[in-house]
């Protein structure tokens, strides 16, 4: 059986791992648009040995996709080339948010919950204690941002959840779903009328796995987060060794531009050449393969082209030793109107020299458009992220290293109606038999773990329909 896979970003690497782990008898390629791997994952290594990441930097060990990751970074032998941010380190305990003028750090401790800490007016117990007495309300989905100001209050929803959402898919919490972030909680309200009444009942049904060897690690160690020392690019180039040193080739500048299928057949137009393996996994946005499919499957490219990305400007700067408070970064509430989404303190995070600062400002997201229109230059994306450093941190040195990338349409938005949509999706293939099975970040999560744990799902899914034709 021969499987393309569409997309060498994160996904589509874990899609041939697992799919050579699951089947080593398959006949597997990769094809990539660009001319390099790793998708959204960069990390660039500056001259003096400074690292700028473009894309994602740090990854969750926690969870049962958390630890998955693990698995496979055990299995790839990366497991003493990783960099963990303890629980006790400033960079995990501090993680601020920039309101009214002023830096704040987010309560880190039960014993924060008691204290009032501006941003917020009073302490967040009473916040939470606000879901007790507020009235529930069916829905099929709606807003996080609408949720959290309905059982917790406004506060809530501006200074706490609203920025996180910033800091996760750099968009609008009063467009995106409940159940991106808190689906667990968004249906003990819709079944048990509160929060609290859910958390009370269900109690004693937390579900356990059983944890890797490199988790149990993690877990006793007590990482909030982890990178790699090399840069968090160091996991797509080992799975890239990994999957190459056991036969699957890999074609770059292999864009696809037009696809079809249809029951047992599957063409891939990549410009004048045409690939017809017998069945396509795909890794690549659903808005990308919305447009693919749109003339042969109308309704699922609508379906598809429900899930858009946003674009995302990134500024990495490398100054001389600043004295900065030490944390994670600090997050923007897009209430307070500025056009920084937030800035990551990487130095703090990963120390790297006594004499250099790292940091690096995120902007637009959600509002790319409307603050920069469609084609803003370099100039004009680094003086306002410099211009802003300042009004946020007072920093006025100039950099001596930096670099301005716009990554478009690099995060999905899983706004109210995602979940219907992805269902849709999957009984429009299904019901079609397409020989297609999807993977990456726009279906069931946008994290490292996420997209790791849905190509496992897919080249699983592959394997066991192979395995039942048999
Ligand atoms: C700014 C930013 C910060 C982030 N920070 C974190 C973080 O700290 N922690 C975390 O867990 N996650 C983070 N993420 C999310 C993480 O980067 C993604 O989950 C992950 O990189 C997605 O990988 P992917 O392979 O699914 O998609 P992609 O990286 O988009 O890969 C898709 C690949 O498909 C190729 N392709 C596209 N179209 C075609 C076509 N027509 N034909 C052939 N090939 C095509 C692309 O060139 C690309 O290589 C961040 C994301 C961004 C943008
Ligand atoms: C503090 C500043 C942060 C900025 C600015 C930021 C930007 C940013 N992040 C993403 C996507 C993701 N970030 C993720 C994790 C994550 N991000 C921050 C902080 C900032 N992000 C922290 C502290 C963490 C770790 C959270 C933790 O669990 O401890 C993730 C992974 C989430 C997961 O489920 O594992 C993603 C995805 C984008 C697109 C972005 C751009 C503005």
């Amino acid at each position: 059986m021969s499987v393309a896979i569409l997309g060498g970003g994160l996904s589509g690497l874990s899609a041939a791992y697992y799919l050579l782990k699951s089947n080593g008898k398959l006949s597997i390629r990769i094809l990539e648009g660009s001319s390099r791997l790793g998708g959204w994952i960069r990390s660039n290594k500056l001259d003096n040995g400074v690292i700028f990441e473009e894309g994602p930097r740090t990854i969750r060990p926690r969870g049962l996709a958390g630890d998955n990751t693990l698995s496979l970074v055990q299995d790839l032998g990366l497991e003493d080339r990783i960099t963990p941010i303890y629980a006790h380190q400033p960079a995990a305990k501090n993680r601020m948010v920039y309101a009214k003028g002023k830096l704040h750090s987010l309560p880190s401790s039960f014993g924060g919950l008691f204290k009032t800490t501006p941003p917020f007016s009073k302490p967040l117990i009473m916040y939470l204690l606000n879901d007790i007495i507020a009235s529930s309300k069916r829905v099929e989905d709606e807003s996080i941002y609408d949720f959290v100001n309905r059982r917790f209050g406004q506060d809530l929803a501006d200074y706490l959840i609203s920025p996180l959402i910033c800091g996760i898919c750099a968009g609008d919490s009063k467009e995106i779903s409940v159940n991106f972030l808190m689906k667990g909680l968004f249906e003990y309200e819709q079944k048990y009328g509160s929060i609290y009444k859910g958390l009370v009942r269900n109690l004693f049904n937390v579900e356990k796995h059983e944890l890797s060897e490199l988790g149990v690690k993690a877990k006793r160690e007590k990482w909030s987060v982890y990178s790699f020392k090399t840069g968090l690019e160091t996991l797509p180039k080992t799975i890239e060794s990994h999957v190459r040193s056991r036969g699957v080739p890999i074609e770059l500048n292999s864009k696809c531009t037009k696809l079809q299928l249809s029951p047992n057949n599957v063409q891939i137009q990549l410009g004048n050449k045409m690939v017809a393996p017998e069945h396509l996994i795909s890794s690549i946005s659903s808005q990308e393969l919305s447009r693919l499919v749109r003339d042969q499957h109308p309704v699922l490219s609508d379906l598809l082209g429900n899930i858009r990305n946003v674009t995302v400007a990134v500024i990495n700067l490398q100054f001389g030793n600043l004295r900065l408070r030490e944390g994670f970064g600090f997050l923007v509430p897009p209430k307070e109107r500025l056009p920084v989404l937030g800035v990551i303190f990487d130095s703090c995070c990963f120390p790297c020299g006594d004499d250099r600062t790292v940091l690096t400002v995120m902007m637009g997201g959600a509002w790319f458009g409307r603050l920069f229109g469609d084609d803003p230059g370099e100039e004009e994306l680094l003086s306002t992220a410099q211009k802003y450093l300042k009004v946020t941190m007072g920093v006025e040195e100039a950099p001596r290293e930096w670099k301005v990338s716009v990554l478009r349409d690099c995060i999905p938005q899983y706004t109210v109606g995602h979940d219907g949509w992805v269902r849709e999706i999957y009984r429009y293939i299904e019901a079609n038999r397409l020989p297609l099975t999807l993977c990456g970040s726009s279906y069931h999560g946008v994290g490292v773990n996420d997209v790791i744990y849905s190509s496992r799902n897919a080249a699983e899914s592959v394997c066991k329909s192979i395995n039942a034709m048999k």
